[in-house]
């Protein structure tokens, strides 16, 4: 029996993987931890992984803790950038733990980024919109940025150059943000839970690759394999594709 510490258990995500992990016959919640709980051997109650899903604000910190008190650790929280990656890559090999992070675990958005990685290559423009409920505090997406890197690096790999765009004024932000030279936009409506869409155009065609999360139990089966997985990983994986094995 896997023993499993929730952190952020009583918000939107924590919640559903309170429940996902209590309904699995090889793995219990033995600490459910939120915002004012100190991360501790104590207060994890023996358990072997944590799974981490609070504020790109937070989770950091709550990693190091995590780490400092012996346990592997499973994070969805998004907001992280290359040198948090590598703080925790050293501390997780100085530690001989384990450490998964991924913006997306819903298996219909993973594929979704490797497909726009797959067709980058053959389009001259490529633009992400991605699409979440209004309490949502970071913009753009975790999944967003890493859509947006996928295929910046797809597309320098195939030596192409800028998306065409022959805007000359934008003073109200309308193109969007720019990841890595790729335009990505934001829309935050209620009714939505989490949803991308990728648009490849060249003359004459387009190709959409669109990824819909209707509600939070399609994370759960990424989130269930990372946690039955991440202690066989040492140091630090990002993203569930290696662990998916694609
Ligand atoms: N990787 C993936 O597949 C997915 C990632 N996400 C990401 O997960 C994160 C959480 O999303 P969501 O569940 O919707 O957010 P919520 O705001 O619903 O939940 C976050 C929870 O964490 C708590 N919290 C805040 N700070 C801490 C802290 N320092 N230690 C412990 N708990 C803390 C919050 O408490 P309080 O409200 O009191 O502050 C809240 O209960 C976001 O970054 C989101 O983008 C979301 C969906 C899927
Ligand atoms: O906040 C959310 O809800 C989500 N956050 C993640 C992200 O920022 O990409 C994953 C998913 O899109 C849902």
């Amino acid at each position: 029996m896997k023993r499993v510490a929730v952190i952020g258990a009583s918000g939107r995500m924590g919640t559903a993987v309170v429940e996902a992990v209590g309904a699995c016959a090889d793995m219990e919640v033995v600490a459910r931890l939120d915002a004012g709980d100190a991360i501790s051997r104590e207060s994890l109650g023996g358990a072997e992984v944590a799974v981490e899903f609070t504020s790109p604000a937070s989770s950091e910190a709550n990693v190091h803790a995590l780490l400092d008190a012996g346990v592997d650790a499973v994070v969805g929280t998004t907001g992280w950038d290359d040198d948090a990656y590598a703080r925790v890559r050293a501390h997780a090999e100085d530690a001989g733990r384990s450490v998964l992070i991924a913006p997306n675990f819903a298996i219909g958005a993973v594929l979704a980024m490797r497909f726009a990685q797959i067709a980058a290559p053959f389009f001259e423009s490529a633009e992400v919109v991605e699409m979440h409920h209004p309490d949502k505090v970071d913009a753009p997406s975790g999944t967003a940025i890493a859509t947006a890197r996928g295929i910046a690096r797809a597309r320098g790999a195939a030596g192409l150059g800028d998306v065409p765009d022959a805007t000359e004024s934008d003073p109200h932000g309308a193109r969007g943000a720019r990841i890595d030279g790729v335009p990505v936009h934001a829309v935050r409506l209620r009714g939505l839970t989490a949803s991308e869409e990728v648009l490849l155009g060249n003359p004459g065609e387009q190709l959409v690759i669109r990824t819909d999360s209707f509600d939070r139990v399609s994370f759960m089966p990424g989130v269930l394999l990372a946690v039955r997985r991440v202690s066989s990983r040492p140091g630090l994986t990002v993203g569930i594709e290696s662990v998916m094995g694609l």
